[in-house]
């Protein structure tokens, strides 16, 4: 199986629609990988919070639209990262809520999932007040593996992952905007979520500084035993990799812990 991570950069100097069209443009040119991955808010940066409403769209709004066809033209299956989703008002509600929504296409440029990140950024600020939480942990299977989605921050949330790999997931997907002042956790965290998962891990990010926000770049692709497959620099690049889904089921028969579980431990006794 093949897969094209677009590590896009997201800065101030472009604006969204040529942002856009780039990205579009670099999705149709992966035609002949399996599955093409882009990284978190990519059209506003995920640091971006200023932009957040000013970009908002509703689900299928310009990004959407751009996506579908970019991915039925590849004919490639796409994550195409997350964006300001700003959802209708809920009914008995005046106000809209935005969420971090990502959007996953098949090769027919059909949506097949979406997937609102469910651990917002920021503690009290940024992301964390300024979007709705997600609340349903999503998968999606293609032909040769399921994958289970997260996005960014979620990396740091083991419990989110595990219950992904009780759906069935073999393959995480994880767009990120990761900045580089936390670069050591980005790749750390990517390799544990393998090792213990026994799942591959494609973890793609965003080139650039937006809001003044260095971002790591570093996207990464590891195999269920850690091993890193294909690792980014910090500059907008397309990391493409090929890698054998078959190698979630041996490595998991050959080296059986996520059979050894103890699951519902109870509290430790003070
Ligand atoms: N956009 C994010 O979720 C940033 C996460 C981050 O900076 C961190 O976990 O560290």
């Amino acid at each position: 199986m093949r897969a094209s991570l677009i590590q896009i950069r997201v800065d101030e100097q472009e604006s969204v629609d040529s942002r856009r069209r780039r990205a579009a443009s670099l999705v149709r040119e992966q035609a002949g990988a399996d599955l093409v991955v882009l990284p978190e808010l990519w059209t506003t940066g995920a640091f971006a919070y200023e932009q957040f409403a000013v970009e908002a769209e509703p689900l299928e709004g310009p990004t959407y639209e751009a996506m579908a066809k970019a991915a039925s033209d590849a004919g490639v299956w796409l994550h195409a990262g997350s964006i300001p989703e700003r959802s209708a008002p809920d009914s008995g509600s005046a106000a809209s809520t935005l969420y971090n929504t990502s959007l996953i296409f098949s090769p027919s440029g059909e949506l097949a999932a979406t997937y609102r990140k469910i651990h917002r950024f920021g503690f009290d600020e940024g992301e964390a007040v300024l979007m709705g939480a997600g609340d349903r942990p999503v998968t999606v299977r293609l032909p040769e593996t399921t994958v289970g989605v997260a996005t960014c921050y979620d990396l740091r949330f083991p419990e989110l992952f595990r219950s992904l790999v009780d759906a069935g997931a073999e393959t995480l997907v994880i767009p990120a905007g990761w900045p580089e002042r936390r670069r050591s956790h980005w790749t750390l965290l990517a390799r544990a979520r393998a090792v213990e998962n026994q799942a591959y891990v494609l973890a793609c990010g965003t080139a650039g500084t937006h809001a003044g926000v260095p971002q790591a770049g570093h996207s990464i692709v590891v195999d269920p035993w850690g091993e890193v497959l294909a690792e980014a620099g910090p500059e907008e690049e397309v990391l493409t990799v090929d890698f054998d889904p078959a190698k979630v089921a041996t490595t998991r028969e050959q080296f059986p812990a996520l059979k050894d579980r103890v699951l519902g431990l109870e509290r430790p006794r003070r």
